[in-house]
């Protein structure tokens, strides 16, 4: 049987600022289609592992593989150019640009012609930039976003704006999506598309994906596997149900979802 490499391998990685340990002996992999989420109370250091990945933080220990590349070092475009694509918790668009034109900017890896040589190769440019807006076109029909083309983003209701920043990581055509609280703020509907886009993500379109969410019902219902950090570290990873039986993760975390919400998932 043909051996299938993971997609993403973390090991060992540590992170500290001035003293505080955000991230220590995180290692975890994440294979071909997987949804691999990551919980933990605030500042268990999930976003920090984020930013390790996508290049923003250098760990001073440790390592990151992405299909094969070691990825420690190399500056954030590059990585996203090898197809690691980010959502953020804070939605980061560009409010006054349609919808149509902010998934353009995620086509930006894609493009190899600038202004000057589009002069020059005019005819490959116009083909790059037709190719672009069909990339685009296929986004805007699977994350049913059509009625919104043309609106400036910044007018658009909150749970749309979510989608259209999940649209622009697609755009990228990636082969790794980190989705940083992609439900934060949601109303239950719009909670419910937006599960359900990212099952179609998985099911349709094969990408894996790494999910940092506090919403236990989504992770629990959505993820292959969980990984659960407290105070920088891993204490437990496996299937969403092998973590809630865990009598450490309940201790840790997830008791206090018992004590509040009457239960988990
Ligand atoms: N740039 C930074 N400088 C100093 N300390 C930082 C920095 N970024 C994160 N930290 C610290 O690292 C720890 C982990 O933070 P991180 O934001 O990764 O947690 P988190 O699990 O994502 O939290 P939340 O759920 O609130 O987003 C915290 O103690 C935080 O204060």
């Amino acid at each position: 049987m043909a051996v299938v490499n993971p997609v993403l391998e973390v090991d060992a990685i540590r992170l500290a600022f001035d003293g505080v340990v955000a991230v220590d002996g995180v290692s975890f992999t994440v294979e071909p289609g997987e949804l691999f989420a990551i919980i933990g109370p605030n500042g268990a250091g999930k976003t920090s592992i984020f930013n390790v990945l996508s290049g923003v933080y250098r760990p001073q220990q440790g390592s990151v593989r992405f299909h094969d590349q070691d990825l420690i070092g190399m500056r954030p475009h590059r990585i996203a150019a090898l197809g690691m694509a980010r959502t953020f918790q804070n939605i980061e668009l560009f409010s006054h640009l349609t919808v149509v034109d902010n998934l353009m900017l995620g086509r930006h890896n894609h493009m190899r012609y600038g202004a000057l040589s589009a002069f020059a190769w005019i005819g490959r440019a116009r083909r790059e930039e037709l190719a672009n807006r069909s990339a685009v076109e296929d986004v805007i029909d699977f994350l049913e976003l059509e009625q919104w083309r043309r609106f400036p983003v910044g007018l658009l209701p909150y749970g749309v704006q979510k989608r259209v920043e999940l649209g622009r990581a697609l755009a990228m055509e990636p082969r790794l999506l980190l989705l940083d609280e992609p439900v934060a703020g949601m109303n239950v509907e719009e909670t419910e598309d937006m599960a359900r886009f990212v099952l179609d993500i998985r099911e349709e379109l094969g990408v894996a994906m790494v999910m940092v969410e506090h919403d236990m019902g989504l992770v629990m219902d959505l993820a292959d596997r969980v990984m659960v950090m407290d105070f920088g570290k891993p204490i437990r990873t496996g299937t969403p149900r092998e973590v809630q039986e865990d009598p450490d993760v309940i201790r840790a975390y997830l008791g206090e979802q018992h004590r509040t919400a009457g239960g988990v998932a």
